[in-house]
């Protein structure tokens, strides 16, 4: 269904109550509710919905490049680009994407994306399938740009990744090893760590709940928030709005690429579920 931004949105019911929203532009999931109600999820205030531009916050899928591991803009195209539905039921959506003309100018390598959105009672999981639809071997990266809504960053931390090697983005990819418990927020933060455990956790001490974020295939997980500065010279996002939201996005990303035969297809999935404590 169309919605009041003039783009179509599928909503999600589960049987339990709780709910997904996920936009056929970018097959971007802006909104999930629990059973209670409550939002999971941040999205910016200042979202354009506006295609080709990506929606800020929600779930952007970064696809078939990450950051600036590649040629191609940031992130790479599928968040610009609109999907198909061609598959689903009340709790369950399926969305395509097949490269047009225009991409294949920017990455000559034809390839079908299959994004599936599914949830449960206290649960969204989202997996991705890319079939390279091509004859000629390609090289991706990717990932699910996952905004976490956080009740106010100083109660908020990520939690897993203790020992882990990561690229520190703020300081050219320098390699260092995380040290603490638990990653607070004090400052902007945008790390890749590398070869990380499959299961990590943003822990919201305000609410005293935690998102629980478990990945497959995805061998790396990005921490960011962008802190002061970095918020107030984005168009599309609230001056204050890095108090809301911890971004923890599964990734093929410093450990990659993944390398993708013809007729082959690569899975990767990221379940998020709610813990209260
Ligand atoms: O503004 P974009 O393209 O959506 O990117 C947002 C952030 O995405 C994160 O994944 C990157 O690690 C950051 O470096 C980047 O700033």
């Amino acid at each position: 269904m169309d919605d009041n931004t003039g783009l179509q949105k599928i909503t999600l019911r589960a049987p339990s109550g709780s709910t997904a929203e996920v936009y056929c532009h970018g097959a971007h999931v802006t909104s999930w509710k629990t059973t209670s109600g409550e939002e999971m999820l941040f999205l910016s205030n200042k979202a354009v919905f506006k295609p080709p531009k990506a929606i800020r916050g929600g779930i952007p899928v970064c696809f078939p490049q990450f950051g600036g591991f590649g040629p191609l803009a940031q992130h790479g195209f599928a968040r610009n680009s609109e999907f198909t539905v061609v598959d689903g039921g009340s709790s369950s959506v399926t969305l395509s994407l097949q490269t047009n003309e225009d991409h294949l100018k920017l990455f000559p390598h034809p390839f079908e994306l299959l994004v599936t959105v599914s949830i449960g009672d206290e649960e969204l999981e989202q997996t991705l399938e890319a079939k390279n639809t091509g004859d000629k071997p390609f090289e991706l990266t990717a990932a699910l740009h996952t905004y976490i809504a956080v009740s106010s960053i100083d109660k908020a931390h990520v939690v897993g990744l203790k020992g882990v090697e990561y690229m520190d983005s703020l300081q050219d990819k320098k390699r260092l090893k995380e040290g603490g418990d638990s990653i607070t927020f004090t400052d902007e933060l945008d790390r890749i760590y590398l070869q990380t455990p499959d299961v990590l956790e943003v822990v919201d001490e305000g609410k005293n709940r935690a998102i629980q974020v478990e990945k497959e295939g995805f061998p790396d997980a990005v921490v960011w928030n962008p802190w002061i500065q970095k918020a107030a010279g984005m168009a599309d996002f609230g001056d204050d709005q890095y108090k809301e939201m911890v971004c923890l996005e599964p990734a093929v990303a410093g450990s990659g690429p993944v390398t993708l035969e013809p007729g082959k297809t690569w899975k990767a999935k990221q379940t998020l579920s709610l813990r209260h404590f």
